[in-house]
């Protein structure tokens, strides 16, 4: 009798394993693609270029054909992820803006290492997360550049950038994760890069509805203005001949 009971419990249990595992794999095709805009910002010479690299390497059989500059398609988990690269440098603040309502998150990259910058770091990432198309938005830091040895830990740029006011302010979703860019680091650099991106993506997926009413909205707002300029250019222009 006893000998049979044996027998019996674990057959029992991998045919539960089995049908959970069914399970989950079914509901992995059944969870629909979901389209997602990340900017990656920063000031400049952060590291912004350089992590969208790394993260391309990490992912490299994930990664999607695209026409756009400074834009990389990438699949992750059930996620079609658009990274834009908005380098400080080259745009001004109202080409950044113009991305802004197409954001579903925002990835903001920090030289940990450059204490310097810092205030003007806080003053950007204060503005921007005020602005009414970010507000709101879930926001991932990338403290880069943890190689050098003067680089602050993520505990003390929290300090540093009254982190923990300037998000609840906003009611932004925020975590902070340590990285580095440079390739001698890669393994456990990339896991923390690849976390970040993963939790930026999960928080994005349970407001998803919302947010992606949100940005379908203001994309057409942020498309109004331009579309109502282009018939008084071409007027313009007639006139002028
Ligand atoms: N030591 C170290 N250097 C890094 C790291 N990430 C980037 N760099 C270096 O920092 C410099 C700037 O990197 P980019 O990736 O071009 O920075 P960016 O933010 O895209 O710069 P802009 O596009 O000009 O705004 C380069 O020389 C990189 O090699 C890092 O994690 N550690
Ligand atoms: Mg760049």
């Amino acid at each position: 009798m006893k000998v049979q009971r044996l027998e019996v419990l674990p057959s029992l249990q991998n045919m539960f394993q089995l049908l959970s595992h069914c399970w989950s794999r079914l509901q992995a095709i059944q969870e629909p693609i979901r389209k997602v805009t990340l900017l990656v910002m920063g000031l400049d010479n952060t590291g912004k270029t350089s992590l969208i690299t790394e993260i391309q390497r990490v992912l490299s059989c994930e990664v999607l054909p695209t026409t756009k500059p400074n834009q990389t398609e990438l699949r992750v988990d059930q996620f079609e992820v658009s990274l834009v690269d908005l380098s400080r440098g080259q745009r001004s603040w109202g080409t950044w803006r113009n991305h802004y309502g197409d954001a579903h998150g925002i990835i903001f990259v920090l030289d940990s290492s450059n204490v310097l910058r810092m205030e003007e770091a806080k003053r950007t990432l204060g503005h921007l997360l005020a602005h009414p198309r970010i507000s709101g938005k879930p926001l991932l830091l990338l403290a880069n550049k943890q190689d050098k040895v003067d680089a602050l830990l993520p505990c003390e740029l929290i300090e540093c950038l009254s982190l923990e006011k300037l998000v609840n302010e906003n009611k932004s979703l925020c975590r902070i994760e340590p990285s580095s860019a440079t390739k001698s680091l890669h393994k456990s650099q990339s896991r923390t890069i690849l976390q970040g991106l993963r939790w930026l993506l999960h928080t994005i997926a349970i407001n998803y509805s919302v947010l992606s009413a949100r940005v379908q909205q203001d994309s057409l707002d942020q498309k109004a203005p331009r579309e109502q300029e282009a018939p008084r250019r071409a007027t313009r222009a007639h006139s002028q001949t």
